[in-house]
């Protein structure tokens, strides 16, 4: 048996894997408005990798400097401190003509949609496309086929005036991506539309992601929809990045520990903080993830295949989705209770010594749960613990 388990991915702080092709690459970037005695400085050493194909949600207090960080990688204003590189280009010693030639490769998204009033919806989407090479009939067709996917067909003629503010921001979306950019950058895309319309741009956003030209998606907004399709979530508070979290990983941990029994009726909010200090290990096959009578320090809960469980060499249980095990003897003052053996390929959700603690010292109805699951899972009574 071997214990070669591998971490997939941090759940807090994001590292994008060793290879990764990072698109847009900020390192102690600052930024401040005015000069002199009106100077005011907004944003503050702000570090940040975006990977090809990544869809990333911005998100934060009102003022706390998303849209300043959205257009300076955007090339929408100048680079005044730290180092910006996006799509390659490197943006803190970039001239105004460095500057044009980035924001070619980028569709933007804004609140206000600036259509050309005495233009159609198709002639405002091609106003992009003349941007890039290609005949009239074939930038037509990309523009109507865009258009159309976003559920305009039947409006390409009308002119701003004759569409609702929904249908306006479309026909911006539509302009945006219609040159198939290789990023874009969106500030609070899905404000203006209903339900449904949010729903058709948040999966052509996805579908591009994913999709052959892995675009990269940067969105400011607040819309709590959003999250399903994102891959992370950075959230700024007085100027500067606070959290990167993936949001894939946050949703699937949050899953299964709301199905670990001990821990229900625990709130969402408390599930998800103690998911924000989880991360993600696999396994395989035949791995042995803890050993009874060990010194344990990380609980582990199942998130995706089985596992085996041993007490004295004797089989004891099948451990599944949502299902607890391991110990942090140091706090529990007990070692490890059972042996546990992969029998698939696995997906664990594990909690260290330390983040333990963190997730204890934000809520102690954490720890009753715990110790909970523990009463279930063992002969010998938890003593009074100390923390070390
Ligand atoms: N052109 C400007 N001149 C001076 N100060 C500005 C300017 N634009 C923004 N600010 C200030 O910079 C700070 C960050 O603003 P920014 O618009 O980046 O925040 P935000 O997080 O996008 O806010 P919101 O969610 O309200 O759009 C705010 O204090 C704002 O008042």
């Amino acid at each position: 048996m071997s214990t070669a388990l591998s971490s997939t991915g941090m759940h807090r702080a994001v590292s994008l894997p060793s290879g990764a092709d990072v698109v847009i690459r900020a390192q102690g970037v600052n930024y401040a408005y005015g000069s002199g005695e009106t100077r005011t400085q907004v944003l503050f050493d702000n570090n940040l990798e975006i990977s090809r194909g990544e869809v990333v949600i911005m998100t934060g207090p009102s003022g706390s400097g998303k849209s300043t960080l959205l257009t300076l990688i955007g090339a929408l204003r100048r680079t005044q401190d730290g180092s910006l590189d996006v799509l390659g280009h490197d943006l803190t010693h970039a001239d105004g003509s460095g500057q044009v030639e980035l924001r070619k490769h980028i569709g933007f998204i804004f609140q206000q949609h600036n259509l050309f009033s005495s233009l159609t919806a198709i002639e405002n989407v091609r106003m992009a496309t003349a941007l890039m090479p290609g005949s009239v009939k074939e930038m037509n067709a990309r523009a109507i086929e865009m258009l159309t996917k976003l559920g305009l067909g039947d409006r390409i003629h009308h002119l701003p005036a004759e569409l609702s503010g929904g249908q306006k921001q479309r026909v911006a979306i539509a302009r945006a991506l219609v040159n198939r950019p290789l990023m874009v950058l969106a500030d609070e895309p899905t404000a203006s539309l209903d339900a449904e319309s949010s729903q058709t741009v948040l999966d052509l956003l996805r579908d591009l992601a994913d999709g052959q030209d892995k675009t990269t998606v940067l969105l400011v907004t607040h819309d709590q929809r959003v999250i399903d399709k994102a891959d992370r979530i950075v959230n700024m508070v007085g100027g500067r990045i606070v959290t990167n979290s993936l949001t894939r990983v946050a949703v699937r941990i949050c899953r299964a520990l709301a199905a670990t029994e001990s821990l229900n009726g625990l709130s969402e909010a408390t599930l998800s903080r103690i998911a924000n200090y989880m991360t993600v290990e696999t396994c395989e096959p035949g791995d042995t993830i803890v050993t009874e009578g060990e010194e344990g320090d990380r609980f582990y809960i199942v998130g995706t295949g089985v596992a085996d469980s041993y007490r004295d060499g004797n089989y004891d249980e099948e451990k599944c989705y949502g299902e607890a095990f391991g110990m942090i003897s140091s706090y529990f003052k007990r070692t490890v209770p059972t042996t546990v053996v992969a029998r698939t390929e696995m997906e664990l959700y594990v909690l260290s010594k330390d983040d333990f603690l963190h997730a204890l010292a934000e809520d102690q109805s954490f720890e009753t749960r715990i110790r909970g699951l523990l009463a279930g899972s063992n002969t010998a009574a938890a003593t009074a613990p100390t923390i070390d």
